[in-house]
This record gives structure tokens, C-alpha cells and sequence, in this order.
């Protein structure tokens, strides 16, 4: 079993890649990404980007290891061609123990993640729960002194962490997601969203706070979001989805500026507007 490299560089090498659905309901399968290529260095922030339908979020599961998770049968990822490998490990057949390894190290946050948090337990044991499945013997205080960092960085009082998530704002329970995203301390992270259901005033928080991760702890991030403060803030390059193909792939700015996507167009355009309201309020 090939363990997990904390400092492979590309983090992530994705080749001629091909992701389907199995067919279902008489249907056929379904090829939702066809020959993608491309690789994220070691501590990079990649923006994947694409409209609705294009193969993110399944691209995103299957690199965080998520792909066979899901409950119902027919929404299992299947890797239908090419290579990819995560931390130096293979994704293509990667056994449940490999798997576990591997997840241990890469952190996903599902697209509204803040919608699932268990109901049953309060923001605190939400947070704990990662660690103390992982392992019984923890330094409670030194972790809870970073949670409470979090919760600062966050704007969420203490006083939630006895709150149950039907407490809570659609919006705050999607920070808490965010933080439960972190608590392993996940040398890759993907995230799907993460400020999806946030109020205008609390984005910037969630950037903040992902801002904070990657310099406490240089994790490569891949971030699917159509924020553009966020996009703004902290990714370098972009990936660009049509239809599961690679259609861009370069520098945030060069990307935006050539815009001969009609996505990345409507993106750009949305961006220099946030850019003239920025000065306009100056
Ligand atoms: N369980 C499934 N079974 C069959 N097809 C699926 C399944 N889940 C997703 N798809 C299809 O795969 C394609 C890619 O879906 P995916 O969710 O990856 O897109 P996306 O770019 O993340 O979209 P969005 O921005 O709306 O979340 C879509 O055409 C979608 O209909």
C-alpha cells in the first residue's frame, strides 16, 4: 500500500483523467469528466470554476477520496480512464484501507456541508468529533484554545458551542462546517462552497479563516466558489470546467482578462463591478 507523502510536489496529478456515474434507472452511464489534465504544486490555493452541471463537484470528490461514499449506489464515482494521484498516492484503485489513510490527510468539505452537520450534537462536540474519532488521547486544552482562535477569526461567540445546529443561521451553521473542515488539520483541503448560504457580511470571514489555515499551516487548497471576494483573496490559479473538460487553466488574472469563456466572462464582469463599487465608495 503506498502511504501518503505529506510533501509531494505536485500535490495533486491529475492526467487524461475520466469520472462517470454508473447507469441507473435504465438510463445510461454517465461520463460526467472526460480527459482532464492538469497538476497543483505543494501549498498552492486553485480555484476550480465552472457552470452548474461541468463535473466540480465530482472532480472534487473523487480527488478528496469521497468518490464511493455516496449512500445510493448510482451517485458513486467510477474512475473510467487515466491517472490521478493525491499526496503520491494512486486514486485509481484505492482500497478502503488506503482510502482511510489517505482521507486522514485530506480534508473535503461537501457542498452544504452546513445542512448536515448531525443534529444531535452541540457545536463543541461537532468540532471534537473529528479528533476523538480519530484517536481517544488528545490535548483537549490546546485544542480548545484553537477552536476558540476559530471562533474568533469566524465571529461566532463562545456561547454557541452549547448551541444545537437547529440553533443556528443557515450561514453559521455553514462556518461551523468550515471549522469542522479544519479540526484535522488536512494537509490538502477541498472545499465545495464554503461560503454557500453565507450572508454578504460573513463571507469575508470564511475567506479570513481559510486565509489563516493556509499560512499556519501551508496546505495546498482547491476551492470551488463563484465568490469573487473570495476568488480575489486567495486563489492564484484557476481551473475552469465546461461539460467535464478543461477548458482554462492559468493565472487567475490572465484567465479573467482573456474571458473567451462565457462563464469566466460573466465572472470577469462581475469582478470589475465589485472592483468600480470598491472605488466608486472610496
Ligand atoms: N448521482 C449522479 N448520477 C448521474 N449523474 C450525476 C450524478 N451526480 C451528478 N451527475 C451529473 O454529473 C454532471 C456533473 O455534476 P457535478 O455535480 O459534478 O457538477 P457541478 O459542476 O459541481 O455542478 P454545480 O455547480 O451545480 O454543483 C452533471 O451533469 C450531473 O447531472
Amino acid at each position: 500500500m503506498v502511504h501518503p507523502r505529506l510533501d509531494a510536489d505536485p500535490t495533486i496529478r491529475v492526467s487524461d483523467l475520466s469520472l462517470s456515474y454508473p447507469a441507473h434507472a435504465g438510463g445510461r452511464e454517465f461520463q460526467a469528466v472526460e480527459g482532464v489534465s492538469f497538476d497543483i504544486p505543494k501549498g498552492d490555493v486553485v480555484a476550480l470554476l465552472g457552470e452548474s452541471g461541468s463535473g466540480k463537484s465530482t472532480l472534487a470528490k473523487f480527488l478528496a477520496g469521497r468518490g464511493p461514499d455516496a449512500g445510493e449506489k448510482s451517485a458513486r464515482i467510477k474512475f473510467t480512464g487515466g491517472d490521478a494521484s493525491v499526496l503520491g498516492v494512486p486514486m485509481a484503485k484505492l482500497g478502503r484501507r488506503a482510502r482511510a489513510r489517505l482521507t486522514a490527510y485530506v480534508g473535503h468539505l461537501a457542498q452544504d456541508a452546513g445542512a448536515t452537520l448531525v443534529p444531535e450534537l452541540n457545536v463543541g462536540d461537532i468540532l471534537f468529533e473529528p479528533i476523538v474519532e480519530r484517536s481517544k488521547h488528545f490535548d483537549r486544552d490546546a485544542l480548545g484554545e484553537r477552536i476558540a482562535e476559530m471562533m474568533d477569526i469566524i465571529a461566532l461567540p463562545l456561547s454557541k458551542l452549547q448551541e444545537y445546529p437547529y440553533e443556528l443561521s443557515k450561514g453559521q451553521r455553514q462556518r461551523v462546517a468550515v471549522m469542522r473542515s479544519l479540526m484535522l488539520d488536512p494537509t490538502v483541503l477541498i472545499a465545495d462552497e464554503p461560503t454557500l448560504g453565507v450572508d454578504a457580511n460573513n463571507r469575508p470571514k470564511i475567506v479570513e479563516l481559510l486565509r489563516w489555515y493556509r499560512e499556519r499551516t501551508g496546505a495546498t487548497l482547491v476551492l470551488i466558489s463563484h465568490d469573487i471576494g473570495m476568488l480575489e483573496a486567495l486563489a492564484r490559479d484557476v481551473l475552469v470546467l465546461q461539460q467535464g473538460r478543461l477548458v482554462g487553466h492559468g493565472d487567475i488574472n490572465a484567465i479573467f482578462r482573456q474571458a473567451d469563456h462565457g462563464y469566466v466572462q460573466k465572472l470577469a464582469q462581475a469582478l470589475r463591478a465589485t472592483a468600480y463599487d470598491e472605488i466608486a465608495e472610496e
